[in-house]
């Protein structure tokens, strides 16, 4: 039974195909269809040319005519429509006028990616599958169609779309794609760092990230990025750690980096450069330089292993660099244990640490700056924000109880001494 999503792709083909113009389902729909796995998006090839398609439709939106694609809503499901074409140009190289339109499937077919993308899909379920797509995938294999060079020369963002849907789909890279991937990897400069951290982090976030991390190092296509990244040192080091287990792709990049010893300003430069948000930045950052923090901690305490030093320097951390990020480290130490012996303490117990904390964050003191300066009877100043941070440090270590005349009490003591320091 047909879903709502694949019934309007195949409302636009049959509209399409009624007006005399062939269209076909192509691209990931059919290859997800085929293996049974969940289809996000469908995409439609079609001889109708995209002012064609924009006449036949309601409501269009002109998204890529560059490429020849006009998007067809249907309710509010959008559906791209493609006009047939001959080349592999992906990032829009080259201008309207010299896109080739074609009346032909098999050669619209015979420029993309892979074999297992260059399935296409009748009105009625037909498959089409003129490079063997079904074979290989059956045999475990991901190959190029044709001459594996030139679809990479074609667009060399497909060299790292390789090895996600490699390590994705479990599939074995044949010789001569893996080879053309090796012989074509520096022209990987050519390619936008969005583009490419669009795929690193599908790659990292998928099924099989150990996969990919491993094939990330054989193939060494991060030393050819169009700007240097320090996530390449990957190529040489062979990270060890198994990432499988972590989820998301961000604390999979947390745990790399924090394996490959790369310190936070380097991992902030780094994920600055792939485009990555901020707030995705700000975690992966937070993790790492938490983690440089308890080590620099734990060093200056003359490496005394004893467990409330460790359970101390735990908290201050946490206090410095937010309960999340030391959610996701504890997680990431849990991996590093195996190979990195001084994590194990944390990886134990640092969720205990975390869950038996009284207060974290100023919002869960009870008191309030308003509330010490009623109390104090003065008025607000820079040493307000210091006493706050020290009471909620105290609280958090134990050292006082989160109540909010004891707070109030260590607060009129604690501002006394401020006082002095200020007047000498
Ligand atoms: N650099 C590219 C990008 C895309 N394609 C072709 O365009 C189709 C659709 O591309 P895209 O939506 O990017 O990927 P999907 O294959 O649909 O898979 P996914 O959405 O999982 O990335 C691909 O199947 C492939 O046939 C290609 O040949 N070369």
């Amino acid at each position: 039974m047909p879903d709502q999503l694949q019934q309007g792709a195949l409302q636009v083909v049959k509209r399409l195909v009624g007006q005399g113009y062939q269209a076909y389902l192509v691209g990931g729909c059919v290859r997800d269809g085929q293996l049974g796995r969940p289809v996000k998006d469908y995409d439609i090839a079609t001889s109708a040319k995209p002012e064609q398609v924009q006449a036949l439709f309601e409501r269009t939106i002109p998204t890529g005519l560059q490429h020849g694609t006009v998007t067809v809503l249907i309710g509010r499901t959008p559906y791209e429509v493609t006009t047939f074409r001959k080349e592999g140009d992906y990032e829009g190289f080259r201008r309207p006028s010299e896109v080739e339109y074609i009346d032909n499937l098999q050669e619209d077919l015979q420029r993309r990616d892979f074999t297992m993308n260059a399935m296409a899909m009748d009105q009625d379920g037909q498959l089409i599958d003129p490079f063997h797509g079904m074979d290989d995938v059956r045999a475990g294999i991901l190959r190029c169609v044709g001459h594996a060079a030139e679809r990479f020369s074609e667009d060399a963002l497909r060299m790292l779309r390789c090895l996600r849907f490699a390590s994705e789909y479990g599939l074995r890279i044949e010789d001569s794609t893996w080879q053309a991937l090796l012989a074509g990897k520096t022209l990987l400069r050519h390619i936008a760092m969005e583009r490419v951290r669009a795929e690193l982090e599908r790659m990292l976030g998928g099924r099989n990230p150990d996969l990919a991390l491993q094939l990330l190092v054989d193939s060494g296509v991060l030393d050819h990025t169009k700007q240097e990244l320090q996530l390449a040192r990957i190529v040489g080091a062979k990270p060890k750690t198994e990432l499988g287990s972590l989820p998301g792709s961000l604390l999979r990049l947390a745990c790399l980096y924090i394996e490959m010893q790369i310190d936070s300003a380097a991992v902030e430069e780094d994920l600055r450069l792939l485009t990555f948000s901020k707030q995705q930045i700000e975690a992966v950052r937070s993790m790492v330089a938490a983690h440089e923090m308890l080590h620099s901690l734990n060093e200056q305490s003359s490496g005394d292993e004893e467990a409330g030093t460790l359970k101390r320097i735990w908290i201050l951390t946490a206090l410095r660099y937010g309960v999340e990020a030391m959610h996701g480290l504890r997680q990431v130490y849990r991996q590093l244990a195996n190979s990195q012996e001084a994590d194990v303490h944390w990886s134990q117990e640092g969720e205990a640490w975390l869950h038996a904390l009284p207060a974290s964050k100023l919002s869960e003191l009870q008191v309030t700056g308003q509330l010490l300066l009623a109390r104090l009877d003065t008025k607000p100043g820079p040493w307000l924000g210091r006493l706050l941070g020290e009471l909620l440090e105290a609280v958090a270590l134990g050292l006082l109880p989160n109540d909010q005349e004891a707070l109030l009490e260590a607060a009129q003591l604690n501002y006394a001494k401020i006082r002095e320091t200020e007047k000498r």
